[in-house]
């Protein structure tokens, strides 16, 4: 590649020549056959722009708000799990980042820099997405400590009872760190020769059996706003507001989880229909 990257396909090329081939794979890889990881990037090719022309453009506004907050552009960061796979930083620098950009960042449940850590790193506006694990007694823990910490909403991950079967992460054998944020609390260690070290982990801690009812224990651990990540259908979407949730992130989950669900983006209007704007988002 010459010179500077430009654009997000030439920074993707230098991630490859700089990371590890399991941590490679693991940041790019997609469930099953990766149809719907595909289709995520086809369904935006599909969609054509309409210019209007002689329309005064020189001062351009784009920001707008989440959950009453000001953010530069209808633009935040996905909850993405243990970026010190790829920086020595980690979350902390992804935090830095929100914060230069004016946007808001969702940790992951599965960060590698606690929770404190990335509080005290800067003033990003922070939310703090969480996995339901059978021991329910770690889950609230987590959450008061983001609560304590001045996170300002919990994303509630519904698309991984299991993780998905990413056949990429299966051949490398992929294995987790150990995150600092269970210390004490739970070991992140699990026996798999097999396979998946992931897949095997999620399969033993994640609890399989979350359903609508468990939003009002949610409800009962936090007073944060509860927004729920990885609506699909506008049933679902309906379901949401019915149980009270304060928004819906629509995601397929970057492609990771369940294969052969359509592209997020093109179920964006189907979920939308049905609500007002302001309630529903999605990631890219
Ligand atoms: C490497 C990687 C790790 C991810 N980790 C998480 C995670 O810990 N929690 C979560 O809710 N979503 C996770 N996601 C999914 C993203 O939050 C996001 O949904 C996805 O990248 C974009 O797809 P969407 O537009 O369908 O949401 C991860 C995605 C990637 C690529
Ligand atoms: C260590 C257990 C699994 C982490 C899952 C993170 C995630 O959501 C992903 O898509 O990967």
């Amino acid at each position: 590649m010459e010179g500077e990257p430009v654009n997000v396909s030439e920074f993707q090329e230098l991630a490859r020549q700089a990371l590890p081939k399991m941590y490679y794979d693991y940041y790019t890889g997609g469930a099953e056959d990766q149809y719907t990881l595909k289709e995520n990037v086809e369904a935006f090719h599909r969609i054509m722009l309409r210019p209007r022309v002689l329309v005064d453009v020189s001062r351009i506004d784009l920001s707008t708000t989440v959950l009453g907050y000001r953010v530069s552009a209808p633009i935040m960061i996905a909850p993405t799990a243990m970026h010190k796979l790829a920086h020595p930083e980690g979350e902390v620098a992804t935090a830095r980042a929100a914060a230069a950009c004016n946007t808001i960042m969702v940790l992951s449940f599965m960060s590698t820099c606690t929770v404190e850590e990335v509080a005290s790193s800067c003033n990003a506006i922070r939310f703090f997405q969480l996995y339901v694990y059978k021991r329910r007694d770690v889950c609230a823990q987590l959450v008061q400590r983001a609560e304590r910490n001045g996170y300002r909403g919990i994303v509630l991950t519904v698309d991984t009872p299991r993780l998905g079967r990413r056949e990429a992460d299966i051949k490398n054998k992929m294995v987790a760190p150990q995150l600092k944020n269970f210390e004490g609390l739970l070991s992140t260690e699990v026996e798999d020769d097999e396979g998946s070290n992931l897949e095997a982990f999620a399969k033993e801690t994640f609890d399989d059996a979350l359903s609508w009812r468990d939003l009002g224990w949610l409800r009962s651990i936090t007073s944060l706003p509860i927004l729920i990540k990885g609506v699909l259908t506008h049933e679902d979407a309906i379901r949401a507001v019915e149980v009270g949730v304060d928004g819906i992130i629509v995601s397929n989950h970057g492609a990771r989880q369940l294969d052969y669900t359509p592209a997020t983006i093109s179920v964006l209007e189907e979920v939308t229909l049905y609500f007002p704007t302001g309630l529903v988002m999605q990631f890219m």
